[in-house]
């Protein structure tokens, strides 16, 4: 039997997002300054911040809808302009909504997380219904597949959002205030659904929230970073120490 191994927590895992002096600016407007920051696999980061402090803008950023006016960016390793996996990230924007006269039904909705908007359309089968049947199932929202997502309610619709953002078994999930709206037993239900997944499921979460409740609760009072007036809080999902062998470490 090979003997344990103690490798400490920087080595141990690979780098999700890496953030290498990044600058942004809306016209005149400087919103992120010079920021470099590393999301490592199976780190839940959580933002908190004001209004207006650059929350959304650094999240869209980081999932490739704007480009920093200086600095790279990689997801995965790969500088994100030649990054092509989207496949493994989920991403949840701020404020979804959809007009109650939006025809598609929750169904589609969700099957539409299957083919980012990079990637040609290709036809649904059955593999691809188990998968969006799975994505549901998960969401606790199969009774509502065959409904208008228009005519959901503001937490049921979140759910769609979050079963698509899910549909492909992303390593990344990248969420922008995602219970704004919700009920408190849906957010309990939410925050509970997304820490087993980070727990159990070796996912890696970037997570904007103006609940202070939730993010010191579980990643602690202490901002690891500061990007201007926005706190970045982590907590790392594996043992510390990762006192285990590395094979049995990557198949955990
Ligand atoms: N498309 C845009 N064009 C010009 N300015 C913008 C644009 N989007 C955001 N801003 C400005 O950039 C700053 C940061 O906005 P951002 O939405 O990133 O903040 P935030 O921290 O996510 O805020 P909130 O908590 O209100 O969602 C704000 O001052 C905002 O007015």
């Amino acid at each position: 039997m090979k003997p344990e191994i103690s490798v400490p927590r920087e080595y141990c895992h690979d780098n999700v997002i890496e953030l290498d002096h990044i600058s942004f600016a809306y016209q005149n407007q400087k919103v992120i300054s010079d920021f470099s920051f590393v999301v490592k696999e199976r780190d839940f980061v959580g933002l908190i911040g004001s209004n207006g402090a650059g929350k959304t803008t650094l999240m869209r950023m980081m999932v490739g809808l704007l480009q920093p006016n200086s600095g790279e960016i990689k997801l995965f390793g790969q500088p994100i302009r030649q990054f092509r996996d989207w496949e493994r990230v989920g991403y949840v924007p701020q404020k979804n909504s959809f007009n109650p006269l939006f025809p598609a039904t929750v169904r589609e909705v969700v099957l539409s997380g299957l083919y980012s908007n990079k990637k040609l359309f290709r036809r649904i089968g059955a593999a691809e219904q188990k998968k969006c049947n799975d994505a549901l199932e998960v969401m606790k929202i199969s009774d509502l597949a065959n409904k208008r997502i228009g005519q959901l309610s503001g937490g049921q619709q979140q759910r769609v959002f979050l079963a698509r953002a899910m549909i492909n078994h992303p390593d990344l999930l990248v969420l922008d205030e995602p219970t704004v709206g919700i009920d408190a037993q849906t957010q309990a239900d939410f925050f509970e659904l997304i820490c087993h997944l980070h727990a159990h499921h070796q996912m890696t979460f970037l997570m904007v929230s103006h609940d202070l409740d939730f993010i010191h609760g579980y990643m602690g009072v202490e901002p690891r970073a500061h990007c201007g007036a926005i706190g970045l809080y982590v907590r790392h999902s594996h043992d510390p120490e990762c006192v285990i062998p590395d094979l049995q470490h990557s198949l955990l």
